[in-house]
């Protein structure tokens, strides 16, 4: 479980989270917002890449930003699978996997077996022995994919997995996420991809979760008359109205 209390954060004078409390459960959570809303900034924080000006979070009772033993212990759980990533353009993409893996900690053979099965899981097993530099941009982003995939966590934090991808591989994307265990919390702009996995969804809106709830729950704010697309409907929806969206989590 993921929790964030109280979380407050801004950049400079600018507020982009504005004392947020949410709690994530197992399953696939999509967290939706538009253009700089802050859905990286949370994502971020919630991975514990980020510390939040003030607040906290906890990933299974263990504080991201306490102690350093439970820090170690927390961030051992969770994987962030970045928006953009700039890795070594000279490293296979398998030695790029396999090392983020051993850095969090498994040793070298271990690392090796799951950066290979995780190449393989986001269909990349084929060019895992291709330098990082000859990778399409949609091929780095499944490299990003697969080391959260590889670090074993049980909680993920996807921010746009499946931007940049071609419609084949954003439908095997879906397939993969859909089969993973655990928590994923990913954020994303494409409302088909987001009705086809998330059981829960959460709205971000000027620093303050406006929406949080099932996506059938969404669904129904879609407005009378709309049949098809009603989660995206319903998104747009939460956005523009004065719907009583308490948070419900
Ligand atoms: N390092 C930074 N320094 C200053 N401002 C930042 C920084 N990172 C983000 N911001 C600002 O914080 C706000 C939230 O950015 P964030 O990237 O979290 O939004 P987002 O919802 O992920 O956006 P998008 O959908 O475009 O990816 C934006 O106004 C952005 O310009």
């Amino acid at each position: 479980m993921l929790v964030a209390e109280q979380v407050h954060r801004a950049y400079g004078a600018r507020s982009v989270l504005n004392d947020i409390s949410i709690t994530i459960n197992t399953g696939v959570t999509a967290l939706l917002g538009v253009n700089g809303a802050g859905k990286t900034t949370l994502l971020s924080i919630l991975a514990g890449a980020l510390r939040p000006d003030s607040g906290s979070v906890r990933i299974d009772d263990e504080e991201v930003f306490g102690s350093s033993a439970s820090r170690r212990r927390a961030l051992g759980k969770v994987a962030l699978m970045p928006q953009s990533a700039t890795f070594p353009p000279h490293m296979t993409a398998l030695e790029v996997v396999e090392y983020l893996t051993w850095m969090r900690g498994a040793s070298a053979r271990h690392a090796r077996i799951v950066a290979k099965d995780a190449l393989r899981r986001v269909l990349l097993d084929d060019r895992a022995s291709s330098k990082i530099k000859t990778l399409s941009g949609g091929m780095v982003r499944r490299v990003c994919l697969a080391q959260a995939i590889a670090s074993g966590a049980e909680h993920l934090c996807l921010d746009e997995p499946s931007t940049g991808l071609d419609p084949q591989q954003r439908r095997a994307m879906v397939g993969l996420l859909a089969e993973l265990e655990g928590t994923v919390l990913l954020s994303s702009h494409v409302m088909e991809d987001v009705a086809d996995l998330a059981q829960n969804v959460l709205v971000l809106d000027a620093g303050a979760i406006i929406f949080a709830g099932g996506l059938a729950d969404l669904a129904d704010l879609a407005p009378d008359g709309v049949d098809e697309r009603r989660a995206e409907a319903g998104f747009l929806s939460v956005l523009t109205s004065s719907v009583d969206t308490t948070p419900r989590q």
